[in-house]
């Protein structure tokens, strides 16, 4: 029979780095006798249970592997842990709660999406951003009864952005205790989407407000030409708050994240 290390052991050759998800004490103590010149080990997970120097934070349990692996990946880049181009080894769980996998993955940021920037450096809650996100690309897939249709969704540091902005209209949310995470939720957002202004979702992802609009100071924002006011205010709004805004092109169709007054996120719902 062959040697299955044979057969699998250019797997682990020159690799830079490897990452270990959400790895048991004692599936991560197995590393500790790796020597000086072996890859360095990095912790990937929600929180660092093992005091690793090399740490990774993963916000979100992502369904998807390779959504978690470029998470990670990501992340593991904006923290000056991994280097462009170095070679990594992942293991993770893929069926299993501990480590059942491994793969390899070259760690390309030139192809990152900027979601770890929008989710760890958020102040609004991890899952909030995750839910307000997962409704916009829906409304962008599905649109409203089959028409296009554009929406504004400020999410965190509510107080400030109800104090930047005015009322269009009344507010169906006022004195409701609606979360992003209610299953309720989709149906209203996308029912009040069909009018003018932006809804105003606080760090817990309770819902402040539909219909505001948006006045915050515009100058010194740097958003892509060709864009408009909707995507201004959007901007803006993250540069004189601490909020992330996450909007839906009316005419483009494309979902974009904005967060200190910058284009953090751009994606395609059809390719989600
Ligand atoms: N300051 C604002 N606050 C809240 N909503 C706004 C603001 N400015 C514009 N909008 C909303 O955006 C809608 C579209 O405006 P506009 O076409 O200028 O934006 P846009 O950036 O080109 O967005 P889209 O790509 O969806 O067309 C407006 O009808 C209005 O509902
Ligand atoms: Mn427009």
């Amino acid at each position: 029979m062959s040697d299955l290390r044979e057969l699998f052991g250019d797997l682990f050759d020159d690799v830079d780095g490897i990452l270990l998800f959400s790895p048991s004490s004692s599936y991560y103590e197995r590393f500790d006798d790796l020597d000086d010149d072996d890859p360095d080990v990095i912790l990937v997970g929600p929180e660092n249970v093992h005091d690793a120097d090399a740490y990774v934070e993963l916000p979100v349990q992502f369904e998807d592997a390779s959504d978690r692996i470029e998470f990670a990946i990501e992340g593991a880049v904006d923290e000056g842990i991994v280097d462009e181009g170095d070679d990594l080894l992942c293991a993770l769980g893929l069926f299993a709660d501990d480590v059942d996998s491994l793969t390899r993955v070259r760690a390309n940021p030139a192809e990152g999406s900027g979601i770890y920037e929008l989710f760890v450096n958020s102040r609004a809650e991890p899952d909030v951003i995750r839910a307000v996100f997962d409704v916009a690309i829906e409304l962008g897939q599905k649109g409203q009864k089959g028409k296009p249709v554009g929406a504004l969704f400020v999410v965190g540091d509510a107080g400030k952005v109800m104090n930047k902005s005015r009322p269009l209209s009344y507010n169906p949310f006022e004195k409701s205790h609606v979360h992003v995470g209610d299953p309720i939720v989709k149906v209203m957002l996308k029912e009040f989407s069909r009018l003018d202004g932006a809804f105003v979702i606080s760090d817990a992802g309770k819902i402040v407000s539909a219909y505001r609009y948006l006045e915050p100071a515009a100058e010194g924002v740097d958003i892509p030409k060709g864009l408009g006011a909707r995507h201004m205010a959007a901007g803006a709004i993250t540069r004189d708050t601490n909020a992330t805004a996450i909007v839906l092109s009316e005419s483009d169709g494309l979902v974009r994240a904005f967060k200190g007054g910058e284009l953090v996120l751009e994606l395609d719902p059809e390719n989600y």
